[in-house]
């Protein structure tokens, strides 16, 4: 379906709903990535990596404009999303130190 397909809101909020769906379990999968990247991390400034974030937000910045989509929203989308991975990664970090 596209958007210009649609006849009325509620075919607009089905697809929306299933989209939604879909971000939700990509998020939960990247987060599991997210924490496997502890096991490899030998202190608390390797957990939290900052070139590698603004690498990751460069990035996105670039393929969102290439999607035509705003690099403002994806950079805030992404800093956000990052910035409660890197507390969580840290938390599991530490758990992992002290054993
Ligand atoms: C997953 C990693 O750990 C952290 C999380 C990142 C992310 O969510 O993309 C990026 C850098 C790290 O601060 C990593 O180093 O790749």
């Amino acid at each position: 379906m596209i958007p210009e397909h649609c006849n009325n809101i509620e075919e607009v909020r089905v697809e929306i709903d299933a989209i939604d769906h879909e971000i939700v379990r990509l998020i939960g999968r990247r987060a599991g990535f997210v924490k496997a990247a502890a096991r490899f991390k030998k202190s608390e400034t390797a957990v939290k990596d900052e070139r590698r974030v603004e690498a990751v937000i460069e990035s996105k910045r670039k393929l969102a404009a290439a999607c035509e989509v705003s690099p403002e929203l994806v950079e805030a989308v992404y800093r956000t999303m990052i910035g409660y991975f890197v507390n969580e990664e840290l938390e599991h970090w530490k758990t992992l130190t002290t054993k």
